[in-house]
């Protein structure tokens, strides 16, 4: 099954769960409904055979339950392959709460959420994502042992996107040795799109480095803070996938590359923390690989944030998070030249081999 992004429009016309596109084999979803606090929610279990299926929670306005149950789908699936890419033993989940994190998340229904997610008896774990802070996951920890990325005061490895952000930085830097033929990024253009929690640590990195930094974000406050704070250039043209760029970082939503994008953009390499950057994971893969973009997956490098929060389930501390998460630099440049040996995409390459994990697993278990 490929996971797509599909129309609105066209979403209902399938069976509502096992029939829409993006459900690949999901184990269980769960919808989560509290009229008092206004949750809509639904969680998302993909895979459970490497271990408890843990990823974070996102909140959004979502245009349509369609699009949240779509999105849920699809980041829960991705959580899978990041786990066991990152040999981590975690299958994969995610979690989506319909609703505008700024004026509609509350205390109480984030404990609400916390006990939806407890009643699940650990099958699945939650963390932070899009809309969500360490205080939040604070919150939940008051009502269910099941969440990570819990603040350092609480016993917790606190905030997973600096750890997020290094990860990508490393990964940016192995798809810079591979594309250019060097890792030092001083000079490159990077463009970074949204500067969030990940956005605003990578450009940190970048600037150290000596990168010439553009950013993009749909929030003005943010983009005039950072671009004093890093002095990092606003982009300000019309269509940003049409810039003069070296590296495209998207880090913000996921399926920005897409027929429309690809067809415009100018960069070289693309490497970002947002989840599912590819709208369509088959055909958008090789249209990047035909162009000669080197596209470094995005389950791979954005995966320092779950190393971080699994150190709280097993226990490692800071040293070894930083380990691992620079390993991201090594297993990037192992998929490019995975990638061009077998003849195929980057994200084909980086998939097959979290897949062949999960397979032996399986059949471990099964002997
Ligand atoms: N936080 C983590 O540790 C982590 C880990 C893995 C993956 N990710 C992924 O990385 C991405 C960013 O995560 P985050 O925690 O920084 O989120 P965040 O909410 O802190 O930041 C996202 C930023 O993107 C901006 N944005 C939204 N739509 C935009 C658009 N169309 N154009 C430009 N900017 C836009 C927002 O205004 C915001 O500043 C997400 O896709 C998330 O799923 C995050």
């Amino acid at each position: 099954m490929i996971s797509e992004v599909i129309s609105t429009k066209e979403l209902p016309k399938m069976d509502p769960v096992f029939g829409q596109l993006s459900f690949d084999d999901h184990e269980q979803i769960v919808f989560c409904q509290d009229k008092d606090t206004g949750l809509k929610a639904i969680i998302g279990i993909h895979n459970t055979v490497l271990g408890p299926a843990l990823g974070g929670t996102r909140m959004w306005t979502y245009n349509s339950e369609w699009d949240a149950l779509n999105d849920v789908l699809r980041l829960s699936r991705g959580m899978t392959f990041k786990s066991a890419i990152t040999g981590l033993n975690l299958g994969g989940g995610k979690a989506v709460i319909i609703g505008d994190a700024k004026t509609q998340k509350t205390p109480a229904l984030m404990k609400r959420f916390g006990e939806f997610v407890h009643s699940l008896g650990g099958k699945y774990i939650t963390a932070e994502d899009v809309g969500m802070e360490t205080a939040d996951m604070d919150l939940v920890r008051d009502v269910t042992p099941y969440v990570t990325g819990i603040s350092e005061s609480r016993g917790g490895a606190g905030n997973p996107s600096p750890i997020t952000a290094y990860g990508v930085f490393m990964g940016m830097k192995a798809a810079a040795k591979h594309q250019f033929g060097s890792d030092v990024l001083e000079d490159k253009k990077v463009l970074v799109q949204g500067i969030g929690h990940v956005g605003e640590t990578l450009v940190e990195h970048l600037t150290n480095e000596g990168a010439k930094v553009v950013i993009s974000d749909i929030n003005e406050e943010r983009l005039q803070a950072i671009s004093v704070k890093y002095g990092a250039s606003i982009f300000r043209g019309k269509d940003l996938y049409e810039a003069d760029m070296d590296i495209y970082a998207p880090c913000a939503l996921g399926a920005t590359i897409n027929d429309e994008s690809i067809a415009k953009l100018k960069a070289r390499v693309i490497a970002g923390a947002a989840n599912n950057q590819l709208a369509n994971e088959v055909r958008h893969g090789a249209m990047l690989k035909d162009k000669g973009i080197a596209y470094a997956p995005d389950f791979l490098i954005n995966a320092g944030g779950i190393i971080n929060v699994y150190a709280e389930l097993e226990g490692y501390g800071k040293k070894e998070i930083i380990q691992k998460t620079e390993n991201i630099y090594n297993t990037t440049l192992e998929i490019f030249a995975h990638a061009a040996k077998n003849n195929c995409t980057t994200h084909q390459s980086a998939l097959s081999i979290a897949q062949s994990r999960i397979e032996a697993r399986k059949s471990s278990k099964n002997s």
